[in-house]
């Protein structure tokens, strides 16, 4: 037996199918595995604010399109950039274990959140840390930032930026956790729906590739948290273009969950913090997301609207 990756060729989605398939080959010696490189929008358009260019499943299409066409079997995605809704045919077969799922501040070993001078430049593209950033710091200056992990540490270390925020998880993956000043608390950066975990797409009636990925990838604590936290992003929609979070922790007497809504200079922003039980996690996603639509979440909705057009 066969089973083909399609995975995008940045070192981060190589990093990210390569202990894919480590993981199926440790448990399944005799099944082999075959990378097969495929590029994305996401990839090609790599000066835009994702913000800005606004397609759902940016990263993910050309992939998905493969999978739909029998070119590729699997898929290995961040699961934050896989949209609430797949394509027909398709669908999640496994969640990985949640590496960390916080955000992380670096500045070339210069400062802390805390520490950082009035004014200073920070460089990140996405709305979710800009209002955040904002909330706490109205003082600081956002500047974007785009391109891989790589790309990004690398613009930090030329000089073009004080400090910028990456996903810790990717950081650590590619090794870079020596370059890490900070790790953001939830208190601080709530996180996006679904940062850390690793999920895995493949098509609806491969039973047998379904019941192999998940043995070997499936974690039932990242399922769970992905459920709350994707009906979350589900219920509000929008995905890159709106400023939001949602993280889910899964503890012994329940799910922690932080999730917020706010403009896009963090001055309304709206939170619900609390414990879930464990039943139903769609519910209380979609629950959370409604609380915050009818605080006046519709109301930021809409004018993100206007002021994006
Ligand atoms: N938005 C791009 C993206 N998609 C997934 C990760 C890596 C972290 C993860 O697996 O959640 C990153 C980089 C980042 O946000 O810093």
């Amino acid at each position: 037996m066969k089973i083909r990756i399609g995975t995008r060729k940045s070192k981060l989605a190589l990093w990210q199918s390569e202990w894919v398939k480590a993981q199926i080959q440790k448990k399944y010696p005799e099944i082999e595995v075959e990378l097969v490189k495929i590029v994305t929008k996401g990839d090609k358009i790599l000066d835009a604010p994702l913000a800005k260019i606004g397609d759902k499943g940016l990263f993910t299409k050309e992939i998905e399109d493969a999978m739909l066409k029998g070119e590729v079997d699997i898929a290995v995605h961040s699961l934050k950039d896989v949209p609430s809704i797949l394509p027909e045919g398709l669908k999640l077969l496994a969640f990985s274990h949640r590496e960390d799922p916080r955000d992380a501040f670096l500045s070339n070993g210069k400062f802390t959140f805390k520490t950082l001078p009035e004014g200073a430049k920070v460089g990140t593209s996405s709305l979710r840390r800009k209002a955040q950033l904002k909330r706490l710091r109205p003082d600081l200056k956002i500047e974007d930032l785009r391109g891989n992990v790589d790309t990004r540490i690398r613009k930090l270390k030329e000089g073009q930026y004080d400090a910028i925020i990456l996903a810790a998880a990717g950081v650590k993956r590619l090794g870079f956790d020596a370059e890490i000043d900070e790790i953001l608390s939830p208190d601080i950066m709530i996180p996006s729906v679904s940062q850390g975990i690793l999920g895995i797409e493949g098509r609806e009636n491969d039973l047998k590739i379904e019941k192999i990925v998940r043995d070997v990838i499936n974690d039932e604590n990242s399922e769970l948290a992905a459920a709350v936290e994707r009906a979350f992003l589900k219920t509000v929609e929008g995905g890159c273009q709106v400023p939001m979070g949602c993280y889910a922790e899964v503890k012994e007497k329940g799910i922690y969950v932080r999730a917020f809504i706010a403009s896009l200079d963090g001055k309304t922003f709206l939170k619900e913090e609390g414990l879930f039980p464990k039943e139903n996690p769609r519910e209380t996603g979609k629950k959370i997301a409604e609380r915050l639509l009818n605080q006046g979440g519709k109301e930021i909705l809409e004018n993100l609207k206007e002021e994006t057009k």
